[in-house]
């Protein structure tokens, strides 16, 4: 894993947007796995900076979202396609048919699943963008998730229901349910590119990153991925240890 300690949010947002530009350059018709939650919105701020003063254009570019909480309708202000919409996707010309995020109401969950999955099979993801939770989560994949498992409907932690309690009105109205791209469908992008930020996430990232690879901490499946940039501020790194701080 490449891990880059940077001063500022700012900063990281920037760097980050750089990687995302720079491949929707490169490669007008781009795959880009997006990530919801407080990390990226910085990131996504950038997008749509640079898009209105550089005229950068996704409208080739497909999107796949990691996940999306269930039993959620997408017009609800929580679903992650507000989210989406809201931050980005309203922002930029990308096309609505390009975007792909599991639906939190379908009728049959399942049936949901299997469908993500085929899309996703069809494509190959150039970056997949990821946020970490506290508990090492990467989109949904809670603790315990298998390394093997595709799109998937799971159970929340309670960890993650109380970190993502601030969004709410309450903790009660924190869903106990998502829909998730899997580990499998994460380590299939070509590269991957993880935010985090504050020490809330330092015990998260030190395990992730120089740790065992183990299902107790879901991220810690990134180590085997061949591609892995992860930008990070000094309060996330400071769990780090003093040998990694330097060669990084
Ligand atoms: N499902 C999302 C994740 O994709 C996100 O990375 C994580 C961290 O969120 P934040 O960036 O707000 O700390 O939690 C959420 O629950």
């Amino acid at each position: 894993m490449k891990v880059e300690i940077c001063n500022t949010y700012e900063e990281i947002s920037k760097k980050a947007a750089a990687f995302i530009i720079e491949q929707v350059n490169q490669v007008p018709n781009s795959v880009i796995g997006f990530a919801t939650g407080s990390s990226p919105i910085g990131l996504y701020k950038e997008l749509v900076r640079d898009y209105r003063e550089n005229a950068t254009s996704y409208k080739d570019v497909i999107s796949f979202n990691l996940d999306e909480y269930f039993g959620i309708n997408k017009d609800n202000d929580q679903s992650y396609y507000y989210f989406m919409k809201t931050h980005l996707f309203k922002h930029i010309d990308i096309k609505k048919e390009h975007i792909h995020i599991p639906s939190g109401d379908s009728e049959d969950v399942l049936e949901e699943c299997e469908f993500y999955n085929k899309k996703l099979a069809e494509h190959i993801v150039d970056i997949q963008i990821l946020g970490i939770g506290s508990n090492g989560h990467i989109g949904f994949n809670e603790p315990g998730t298998p390394f093997d498992q595709k799109t998937h409907v799971i159970e929340l932690d309670e960890k993650t229901r109380q970190d993502n309690a601030r969004f709410f009105n309450s903790y009660d109205e924190v869903p106990q349910y998502a829909v998730t791209m899997g580990i499998k469908n994460i380590l299939q992008a070509r590269k991957i590119l993880l935010i985090a930020t504050g020490e809330k996430k330092a015990d998260a990232v030190k395990r992730m990153i120089e740790g065992p690879e183990t299902i107790d901490l879901p991220a810690s499946a990134l180590q085997s991925h061949p591609d892995v940039t992860v930008l990070v501020d000094y309060e996330a790194a400071s769990m780090l240890s003093q040998n990694f701080k330097k060669s990084s």
